[in-house]
């Protein structure tokens, strides 16, 4: 089990209830869709196992560690094993694609010779070989995310969360991107993929996890999608 939430509520100081008692477990090499309309609670539900935000009550586990009890100085212990994607990418501009993914390795503290093997590797894997020297700014939206992907991945997380990572692209580059990340879950990363589109998720036969007003209203293995 890499994921687990026992009856976790969220209300945030405003007194919004943003999560309303979910319960959910998330296995090693699954791949989610985490679906419902905006403000149903997806953001918070990320922000919940990254630690972002604590829950107001109930319990959260990844990979077995409590992350509400966690003592700060294990924060960053976990997110070294949580690769975040996000939808507008959030490239560092005047960095090149190589140093966009060697920056995410040195400040979790990896070695000069791990980053020297490893940024070749993620971005031959991403499919953007060649494109190493360029810098964000010259790059299609979909190589861009590419990059932000390649970043993700770079410290070899066991959870890849990808929020709304197709949300500014069209739709042959989405599934392109999609190719991707079933790829990476393939080789054996779990992924958590909170999206609004339904064309992406329908006959990708992936479990789909759906809120509403803050909690679960279908958790479907089969991939179907409910109207
Ligand atoms: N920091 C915050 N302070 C107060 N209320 C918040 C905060 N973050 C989110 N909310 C509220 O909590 C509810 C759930 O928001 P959340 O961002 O989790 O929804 P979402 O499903 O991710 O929406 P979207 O699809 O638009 O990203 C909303 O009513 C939102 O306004």
């Amino acid at each position: 089990m890499l994921v687990q939430f026992y009856n976790v509520s969220k209300v945030y100081n405003n007194g919004v209830k943003a999560l309303n008692d979910i319960s959910l477990k998330v296995n090693r090499g699954e791949f989610i869709f985490l679906m419902g309309s905006s403000g149903a609670g997806k953001s918070t539900l990320v922000k919940l196992m990254i630690r972002e935000e604590l829950p107001t009550r109930g319990q959260i586990f990844v990979a077995s560690r409590s992350v509400v009890r966690m003592k700060r100085n294990e924060v960053p212990t976990l997110r070294r094993n949580i690769g975040i994607v996000f939808q507008d990418f959030k490239l560092l501009e005047n960095k090149t694609v190589a140093e966009n993914v060697a920056f995410a390795m040195k400040v979790v503290g990896a070695d000069a010779a791990e980053i020297r093997t490893r940024v070749p590797e993620v971005i031959q894997m991403v499919g953007l070989k060649g494109r190493e020297d360029s810098f964000p700014g010259q790059l299609s939206g979909g190589e861009q995310q590419r990059v932000g992907i390649a970043r993700a991945i770079a410290n070899r997380p066991l959870l890849l969360i990808a929020d709304e990572p197709t949300g500014n692209l069209d739709l042959d580059t989405s599934l392109e991107i999609m190719d991707l990340l079933y790829d990476i879950n393939r080789k054996g990363t779990t992924v958590i993929m909170a999206t609004h589109a339904r064309e992406l998720v329908r006959n990708a036969h992936k479990r789909i996890i759906y809120l509403d007003s803050g909690k679960i209203s279908s958790d479907n293995s089969n991939g179907e999608v409910f109207s």
